[in-house]
């Protein structure tokens, strides 16, 4: 028989569909095993860069959840930021302070965000880690997110700036080689659950 050992080199959207697909199937403990790893590994990676000002996202789509990371940065008094849709520039993210019982509002995508509040929006120069969702990801740092570019955007020329971008993922979402483009940005780092 005829082996094929060609590898097939997967568009940016299928790979999407198949990553999403197989997170969506995790089941519930595994989420929740997956919460807690990702919780010590981020705790002692914002411990170690004494990062004061941090930049999560509440999870969607199977994404891991940071509800714990978060509670547990607030016991600690350090400051949590959510992105936010930029209301008038389209493909932007600004990001707003989380605190206990703010109310959330569902963005378009239905994903849960503080409400626009001027007063309660940080420079992205102050964040001190920016942690990203992401749909795929490789042994390179690369990242491939949900296709809006919107986390691109917000990276842009991050090693002249005073944050550093790690993704949160779950190790179903590593692939070997991402198909990359001009804009897209690589990541200081990725914890793995
Ligand atoms: N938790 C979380 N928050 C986040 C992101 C994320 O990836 N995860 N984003 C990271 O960028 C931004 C939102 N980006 C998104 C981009 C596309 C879709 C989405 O569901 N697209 C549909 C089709 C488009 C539509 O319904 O209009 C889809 O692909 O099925 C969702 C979020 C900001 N907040
Ligand atoms: N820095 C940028 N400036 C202008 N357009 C950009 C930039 N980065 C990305 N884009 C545009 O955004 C679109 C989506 O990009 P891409 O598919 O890489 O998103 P993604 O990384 O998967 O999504 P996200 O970052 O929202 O999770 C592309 O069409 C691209 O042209």
């Amino acid at each position: 028989m005829h082996s094929t050992t060609q590898k097939t080199i997967q568009s940016r959207h299928n790979i999407r569909q198949q990553i999403r697909k197989t997170r969506q199937n995790l089941t519930a403990l595994e989420q929740t095993q997956a919460e807690q790893n990702i919780t010590q590994q981020a705790m002692d990676l914002i411990t170690l860069r004494q990062a004061q000002n941090i930049a999560l996202y509440l999870a969607f789509d199977g994404e891991i959840s940071t509800q714990l990371l978060i509670e547990k940065l607030w016991q600690q008094g350090k400051n949590v930021y959510l992105p936010v849709l930029h209301p008038f520039c389209p493909g932007y993210l600004l990001f707003l302070q989380h605190r206990p019982n703010i109310p959330l509002m569902r963005n378009k995508f239905g994903i849960l965000e503080p409400q626009l509040n001027v007063q309660n929006v940080l420079p992205v120069e102050q964040l001190d880690i920016i942690f990203t969702p992401l749909v795929a990801f490789d042994q390179q740092g690369n990242r491939l997110g949900m296709g809006g570019g919107f986390y691109d955007r917000t990276l842009q020329g991050w090693q002249q700036k005073s944050f550093i971008p790690v993704g949160l993922a779950h190790q179903c979402q590593q692939v070997e080689s991402l198909p990359i483009e001009s804009w897209d940005m690589p990541l200081f780092g990725i914890l793995v659950a």
